[in-house]
């Protein structure tokens, strides 16, 4: 039988580029249960009905690690399909403020290199978002 995309599960995320005054790049890793258990991520999360993005992306933070962040211009927007659900990721470039960042909601937290990243497995979709930060892309 043939499902329709439409059929499917729709989430749309707030995801955060955190940038410290070293030049790394926040990521964590995902927990073990789960689509995607295990993956590294940009920290982020769903937005709530009537929530901004920017304050969408502010509260996953402070909730799943803890820390204070400026969420600063979009990077890009990204539609894809994983096989279970779709996704509306909406990616910010963010600026570290303050706190020291605890794993409140994931397995492990690192600070990392532009030229780090490929040292760890990302979701899919995030193979856009990488490639756009080492073009220094801006996009939508
Ligand atoms: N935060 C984040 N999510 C990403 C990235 N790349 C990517 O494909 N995603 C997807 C995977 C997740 O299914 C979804 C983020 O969802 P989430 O962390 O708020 O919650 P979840 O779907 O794991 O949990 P649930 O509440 O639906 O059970 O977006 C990324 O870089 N960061
Ligand atoms: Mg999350």
């Amino acid at each position: 039988m043939n499902m329709s995309l439409s059929a499917l599960p729709h989430k749309v995320i707030g995801v955060a580029v955190i940038w410290n005054k070293q030049g790394q790049i926040l990521i964590d890793k995902r927990r073990k249960q789960g689509m995607h258990g295990g993956f590294w991520e940009f920290p982020g999360g769903k937005i709530e009905p009537g929530e901004t993005i920017a304050a969408c992306i502010e509260r996953e933070i402070i909730e799943e690690l803890g820390i204070v962040i400026e969420v600063g211009a979009s990077l890009m927007t990204i539609e894809h399909n994983y096989t279970k659900f779709t996704v509306t990721l909406c990616v910010h470039n963010c600026r570290y403020v303050s706190g020291e960042p605890q794993t409140l909601e994931c397995d492990e937290i690192r600070w990392v290199t532009l030229d780090e990243l490929d040292q760890f497995t990302f979701p899919k979709a995030n193979e856009q978002i990488i490639t756009a930060l080492r073009k220094n892309l801006t996009v939508n």
